[in-house]
């Protein structure tokens, strides 16, 4: 039995003023957190929300404050425009407009509220029950929804004030049913597209209930739309609320409504213009405020687009941009790599902007590397290494908030890296080019294939109708794709992952690109797919000299294709060289290990018994270490590797290597061995032990 120890007054003492210190610490992170916020950060949506709460408090305070009652009525100044004593003028009866306005503010909000919970709630429920049953609720809740959006929504409401009177918050109600059937419409396409989702097939596979899937998975993703709808529908509500008072349908008399009043002005438009100004021009600021609100709490940055950079991110990068412009090396260097199709990185550096451009966390480091025309080079290491990073830093790619912090990417000669985005949009697609590892997602779902592949011929070629759908098809064909014709007719989901990438290959041809960026383009695929779409790259380089940056963690995939290599671990290149010399004498104890735990990477040596693997993980980029970032998960780290390392001449070749100890490891002829655990376990004779341990390892 574990013998239990009671607290002393001591520990209780600390545990509370820690849980007091965390407390703080997290109220504090949440304050910064929320003043970051979108709805804080737009200047419309904040005039919106003091526009807003300014309007309801000095509504609902109006009896304490306003000089006048709305009936008293002043007959010295009637129709009469602002004076001392009436601010905002008076109508025709001499009441004051000031007072009324804010008198009826708070019944016209307060029953817009009403129409939007009533619809969005509605409208929400119905779509998610819509989305999480079969398809005869489904059906059902459609038509029951389609019968209500073919109703005459105007007949009904006044059929409805015939029945109630002007009961206001029972008809604005009955107009947030009416509205709930459109809210539905739009919210149940976002629910199915989200109900399709690979995490909502893992919770279903985990046993989540629809309803758990439904609250958990599906509704947070809806937030947006509804947060948008919910301000459209405000804004709406109160419209058709101040119309309805216009045509005689507002609040009871005496009680002033902003429709009402906007009549009562309107009937006095030639003798006394100005009484229209005050209510005309509150009712426009109040929708205009709704609509700011909803406009930045929709526009959730990176939610519905997460390639396309904000206005802000675009203005991080062109001052990010600026600097290195002014940081780069004379033009000297870049003369040396005026070759055409000549690439050459030089000690590229990317980091996040979050305290300005080159002030956050660095991504990739001091990485160099140069592709020759009709050359693959290789970008090899595990996940989290940089290597998307890098290879989105060469088209100007980089997600939002993520820069360039140093460096060239001379491409032709001109330094990629600093130039503005407008640039290197005459780069991209002509120049260079893109294929990504999910074929799918470069291929727009709402079109044919063949009208993806002229629209881009047309675009990045300038070709005519004709011209580009022969092109196309010779594109396809190029690409391996024998019946062209008719996958030129077809959409996206209708062929194949293979065929999908050899479809994005074609679009990436299509501008004559004399770069291809292909991150990762065989991992979705399975291993016949891989193999012959390797092949078609391989090629394609041949036949067109075009060269290739290839992203892999797969040393098969650049024993197969790569001409150059460069390994990269932790935001580095350790070593790099041409291909066959370091799969048959790698000198970085990373690539050492990668070797040894990729079966297929070297096809001269034999299958070993038993593969190797690295234990821990890649640092995350504020953990590196001053030192070699590899030391902590490397077999021969020393005292000496926690100094900085520069790339050394590796000895092979024209190769680079990152490691103090690369000649010391190359003399001994060390190897990895096949597993962390100790070699006296592995090599063990026990024939029980080895079995257990190899269970373990499976
Ligand atoms: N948008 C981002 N903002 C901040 N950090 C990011 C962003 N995207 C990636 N990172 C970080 O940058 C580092 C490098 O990521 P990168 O995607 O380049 O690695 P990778 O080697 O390509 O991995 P994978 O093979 O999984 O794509 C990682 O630590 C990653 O967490």
């Amino acid at each position: 039995m574990i013998p239990t120890v009671a607290p002393t007054r001591a520990d209780q003492t600390e545990r509370t003023t820690a849980a007091a210190a965390n407390a703080r610490s997290a109220g504090k992170a949440a304050i910064a957190k929320f003043s970051r916020h979108r709805l804080l950060t737009s200047p419309g949506a904040v005039t919106g929300i003091v526009w807003l709460a300014a309007l309801v408090i000095a509504s609902l305070t109006a009896p304490l404050w306003l000089p006048f009652k709305t009936e008293d009525q002043d007959f010295t100044a009637v129709l009469s425009g602002p004076t001392a004593a009436h601010w905002l003028g008076t109508d025709e009866l001499g009441r004051d407009i000031l007072s009324r306005i804010f008198a009826a503010a708070a019944g016209t909000l307060g029953t817009s509220l009403l129409t939007v919970i009533v619809g969005v709630a509605l409208g929400t429920v119905l779509a998610m029950l819509s989305a999480g049953a079969g398809e005869r609720t489904e059906g059902a809740i459609s038509r029951g929804t389609e019968i209500m959006m073919s109703l005459p929504g105007t007949v009904i409401i006044l059929a409805v004030i015939g029945a109630v009177g002007t009961n206001i918050p029972v008809v604005m109600a009955i107009l947030g049913i009416l509205m709930s059937a459109g809210i539905y419409r739009v919210i149940l396409g976002q629910a199915k597209s989200l109900q399709s989702q690979l995490y909502v097939d893992a919770a279903k596979v985990d046993g989540s209930s629809p309803l758990g899937i439904s609250v958990r998975h599906v509704l947070p993703g809806l937030a947006n739309t509804i947060v948008v709808q919910a301000a459209l529908i405000f804004a709406v509500g109160m419209l058709i609320q101040a119309g309805l008072a216009f045509i005689g349908f507002g609040p009871p008399i005496p009680q002033p409504s902003w429709g009402g009043m906007i009549q009562g002005a309107s009937q006095h438009v030639y003798d006394a213009p100005w009484m229209m100004v005050p209510t005309g021009a509150v009712l426009a600021l109040t929708v205009l405020s709704a609509n700011a609100i909803g406009n930045a709490l929709g526009k959730a940055p990176n939610a519905s687009a997460p390639h396309l950079p904000s206005a802000a991110a675009r203005r991080q990068r062109a001052k990010a941009v600026a600097a290195i412009a002014s940081a780069a090396p004379s033009d000297r260097s870049a003369k040396a790599h005026e070759a055409k199709g000549t690439l050459s990185v030089r000690n590229l550096s990317v980091g996040v902007d979050s305290a300005g451009p080159g002030k956050g966390v660095p991504l990739v480091t001091d990485v160099s590397f140069d592709v020759q025309p009709g050359t693959v080079l290789g970008l090899v290491g595990e996940s989290g290494c940089g290597k998307t990073m890098t290879a989105l830093s060469l088209l100007g790619l980089l997600p939002s908030g993520v820069s360039v912090t140093g460096g060239q990417i001379l491409w032709n000669g001109k330094n990629l890296a600093a130039t503005t985005d407008k640039d290197m949009e005459a780069v991209r697609g002509r120049e260079i080019a893109l294929i990504s590892q999910e074929p799918m997602r470069a291929l727009d779902p709402m079109f044919t294939v063949g009208y993806q592949l002229n629209a881009t011929l047309r675009r990045l070629r300038g070709m005519g109708r004709a011209e580009a759908r022969n092109e196309a098809r010779n594109l396809l064909e190029k690409v391996g794709i024998v019946d062209a014709e008719r996958i030129l007719k077809t959409y996206p989901h209708q062929i194949s992952g293979g065929m999908a990438q050899r479809v994005a290959i074609a679009l990436a041809l299509s501008g004559r690109p004399r770069l291809l960026v292909a991150d990762e383009p065989t991992t979705a695929l399975d291993v016949t797919v891989q193999a012959e779409i390797l092949s078609l790259l391989r090629a394609l380089v041949k036949d067109t000299g075009m060269s290739v940056v290839m992203v892999t963690h797969d040393l098969g995939v650049v024993a197969d294709i790569c001409d150059q290599v460069a390994v990269m671990y932790a935001g580095q290149v350790v070593e790099n060289g041409r291909t066959e010399k370091i799969l048959d004498n790698p000198r970085h104890p990373y690539t050492l290990a990668l070797l040894a735990a990729d079966p297929h990477a070297n096809h001269a040596h034999a299958m070993p018994e038993r593969l190797a693997s690295i234990s821990g993980q890649v640092p995350q980029p504020k953990d590196w270490p001053s030192g070699c970032r590899f030391a902590a998960r490397c077999q021969f780290a020393g005292s000496a590797c926690t100094d900085p390392v520069p790339l050394l001449p590796s000895g092979t070749g024209e190769g680079l290597v990152r490691c103090v100890k690369a000649d010391q490891l190359a003399v001994e002829g060390m190897d990895w061995l096949a597993t962390d655990v100790p070699a006296s376990q592995v090599l063990g004779i026990a024939p029980k032990q080895a079995t257990i341990i190899g269970k373990d390892l499976a």
